[in-house]
This record gives C-alpha cells, structure tokens and sequence, in this order.
C-alpha cells in the first residue's frame, strides 16, 4: 500500500511570541505543493525503515516514518511493517518533507488497518511527533497559529498562477534557524493580509526567519533577488529555509531564470 506525501510552503510567516516551554507561537499560511516522497508499507518479519531517492542525514532508526509507526503501535496491535520511504523532498529546506512523511504515514497505517482513526485523532497523534506534522493530515490551504498546529480553513487557490521553486545546496535546520530569530508582533495579522492582492504582498507578507538566515546564508537572498529580477510577483524563502519560491503570473522562461537548483515548476 502506497502514500504520496506532498510537500509544504509558507506564504508568510511571523514569529510572535517566544514561549515558556521553548517553542515559539507562530502564524502563517500552509499551503501544499505537488512534490512528493512516495511512502509504502509491506507486511514483514520485524518493523524496519528503508530509505531510497535523497540521502537523509541521520541514522534510518531514527527516521521519523518509524517514529510514527510506533506512536500507533503503542495504541494498536499493529503487526511488524517494512516501512519504504521514497524521499524526494529536499531535506533541511523548510518544505515540511519530514513532518509530511510522518502525517502520511498514520494516514497510510489508518487505511491499511482500519484503524477508524478521525482527522482530529490523526491530527493528535500527529501533533505529538512534530508541530509541522498536523497540518499535513487536512493537507489543504490553511491559516496556521499557536506552535503552527492549530488552524483556520481559508479560501485560497493559487490556480493561473506559476510557481518556481528553487532549493540550494545549504541544509538550514530548523532548531538553529529558530535560536537564532527575533520575534515580533505584527501590527496586521497574516489572516488579514493574505487578502490582499498578490502583487501587494511583497510589501505587506514577511518570512520572520530570513533576516536570520540570509545573514548566515547570503547566497539564499541572492535567489530571491533573482526570482524578483525575473517577474516574479511574489518571492520568499520557505519555512526556516534554505528554499524560496517565487509566484508568476506569467509562464516563466525558464532559461532567462539563471537559477541553479530548481526542483519544481508547476501551475
Ligand atoms: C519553520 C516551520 O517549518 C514553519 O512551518 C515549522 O515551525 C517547523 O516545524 P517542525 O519542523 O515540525 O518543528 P519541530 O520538529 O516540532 O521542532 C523542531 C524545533 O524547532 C523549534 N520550534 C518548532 C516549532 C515552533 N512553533 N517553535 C519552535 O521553537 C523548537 O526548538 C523545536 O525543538
Ligand atoms: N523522513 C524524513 N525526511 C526528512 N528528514 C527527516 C526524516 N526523518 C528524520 N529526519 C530528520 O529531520 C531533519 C530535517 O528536518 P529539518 O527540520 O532540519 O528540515 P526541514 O526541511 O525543515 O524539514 P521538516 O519541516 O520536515 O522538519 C533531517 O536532517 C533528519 O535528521
């Protein structure tokens, strides 16, 4: 049995408050891209994890497909899996690959066993193995704020519009991206801001990690420069990084982008 578990951007995201328990509450935009791990499960001896496609840092024990595997086992009588992961999401990219494997993965547990799992109790179990991971349950457009796991439905399609996203060869991990901002409280919420027309967000929608990280990472303001330079209406850098997007309103050439390390393109 087969997941496809797609990736993530966030359209804006402001870092408002650094917490008492060492996480910081947050609010942004979720929004899902057709990039995709390929997860499968086949019936085995003993509960293991292999991994194909991109190499992930780490040791494959510590895989966080496996980590979820075992939340559920704790719960269920599951019997032992040979867990598969096809990962094509770039890794230290703040594109969510990770959490979105996890998400996919109880989704994927759910359906094989017939769990009857509610979306809530996946979101639940979800929560509990990473704060990217519960969005990845809905998987579909939303305003996320707390830890980035609670959310409000939003009306927001990016259809008739280009995407270029480009990924450079520096991995950002999240834990050192988020000791090193600076939190802020905006004057509008991003749930206001969100509606305004696209080619206002250059100047109304931030990304709270890029001063931070384009400090450590010069090359990664440079691609959105150069995203900007190239017609994009909109261009940021995902989630703590090291990938940016750029939003088109127009079919983008791509050999007048002159931009390395582009992995996606899609309407
Ligand atoms: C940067 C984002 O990708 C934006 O969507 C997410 O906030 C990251 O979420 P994630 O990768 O699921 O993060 P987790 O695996 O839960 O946490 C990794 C580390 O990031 C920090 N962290 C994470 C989420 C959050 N709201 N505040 C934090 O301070 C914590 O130090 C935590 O130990
Ligand atoms: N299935 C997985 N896919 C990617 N990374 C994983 C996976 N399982 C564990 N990891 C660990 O998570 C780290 C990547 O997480 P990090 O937060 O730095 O990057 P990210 O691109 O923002 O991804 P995510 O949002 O999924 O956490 C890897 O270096 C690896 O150690």
């Amino acid at each position: 049995m087969l997941a496809f578990a797609n990736a993530k951007i966030n359209l804006g995201l402001n870092l408002t408050e650094k917490r008492s328990d060492g996480f910081h509450n947050l609010e942004t935009i979720f929004y899902p891209v057709k990039i995709n791990d390929v997860i499968e499960l086949v019936d085995s001896e003993e509960t293991l994890c292999i991994i194909k496609g991109i190499e992930i840092p780490g040791n494959v024990d510590e895989n966080i497909c496996l980590k979820a595997f075992k939340v559920l086992q704790k719960d269920f009588n599951l019997p032992h899996q040979k867990l598969i992961l096809l990962k094509n999401i770039p890794v230290g990219a703040g594109l969510g690959g990770g959490s979105s494997d996890a998400a996919f993965l109880i989704k994927l547990v759910n359906e094989k066993f017939n769990l009857s799992l509610s979306k809530s109790q996946m979101e639940r179990y979800a929560r509990s193995l990473g704060a990217d991971c519960a969005f990845f349950i809905k998987n579909e457009p939303v305003f996320a704020y707390a830890k980035g796991d609670e959310f409000e439905d939003m009306e927001l399609r990016l259809t008739n519009h280009f995407l270029v996203l480009v990924k450079p060869p520096i991995h950002v991990s999240t834990a050192s991206a988020y000791a090193d901002v600076k939190v802020r409280q905006p004057i509008t919420s991003l749930k206001k801001l969100i509606h305004l027309p696209l080619k206002d967000w250059r100047a109304h929608i931030f990304n709270d990690f890029e001063p931070s990280v384009f400090a450590k990472h010069p090359q990664i303001e440079e691609i959105k420069a150069k995203l900007y330079d190239a017609d994009a209406t909109f261009a940021l850098m995902s989630g703590s990084g090291s990938s940016v997007f750029g939003i088109f309103e127009n079919p983008v050439k791509l050999q007048e982008l002159e931009l390395e390390n582009l992995v996606f393109y899609n309407v």
